[in-house]
């Protein structure tokens, strides 16, 4: 059986970072997808605009919409402190078994529940499942048409707090216009637009934060 491009990225980590360094995961990734194959992890360049984020926002709860192989998994839980912890979505078995494997290695596992399933039945779960009161931290990552939909969905579950902050990847492209539309439009929200690039090439891309205001 042939071996996916995921199955890969998770063979160069075992073979080339180092076990419990955070840090040497990420690097090992972005090294495999922007010399060998391209993935779409965040990457290293919108990544700084994630760890901004995080270390500004210092964060108790954080959901993540799209885990693919846990690159930002490991990114934004290495940055929480004591106790945070971070809930991640992934709709794909495959993505997301790669994932745990990544996320261990990388030794943030106590920091992170991997949540498999589509987002859309995970979110309504979040209250009375896994215990959240509500999210200080969302970042948008998996399928651009359910950025709105899932952003109306966390509305409606009551998942958000005056100063909860939304992080969308990828409004350029793939893109997210029906989203940006959406946001940008809505006086609950304040948003802030950030240029980019796509991960490993020199396309644009952005990132669009999003500060709910009760
Ligand atoms: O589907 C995606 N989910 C989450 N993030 C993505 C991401 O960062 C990039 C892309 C992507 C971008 C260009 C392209 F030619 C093919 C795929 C897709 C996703
Ligand atoms: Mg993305």
């Amino acid at each position: 059986m042939n071996q996916s491009k995921e199955q890969r990225i998770l063979n160069f980590v075992l073979q080339n970072a180092v076990r419990g360094d955070p840090r040497s995961v990420m690097d090992t990734i972005d090294k495999y997808c922007s010399q060998k194959e391209w993935a779409m992890n965040v990457g290293d360049e919108k990544g700084l605009i994630l760890d901004k984020t995080v270390e500004e926002l210092q964060p108790s709860v954080v959901l993540e919409l799209g885990t693919y192989c846990g690159y930002s998994a490991v990114r934004i839980a290495r940055l929480l402190k004591a106790g945070a912890r971070l809930l991640t979505v992934e709709f794909n078995p495959e993505f997301a078994a790669i994932a745990k494997q990544i996320i261990e290695f990388a030794g943030v596992q106590d920091k992170v529940k991997i949540l498999e399933g589509p987002s859309e039945e995970i979110i309504p779960q979040l209250k009375k499942k896994y215990e959240v009161d509500t999210l200080d931290f969302v970042f948008l990552d998996h399928w651009k048409d359910r950025y709105t939909p899932d952003t109306i969905l966390i509305q409606e579950c009551n998942l958000l707090r005056k100063g909860s902050v939304l992080l969308a990847d990828n409004i350029i492209v793939p893109g997210a216009p029906e989203f940006l539309k959406y946001i940008r439009n809505n006086p609950r929200f304040q948003c802030t637009n950030y240029p980019s690039h796509l991960e490993y090439m020199k396309v644009e891309d952005a990132m669009e934060k999003a500060v709910f205001l009760g």
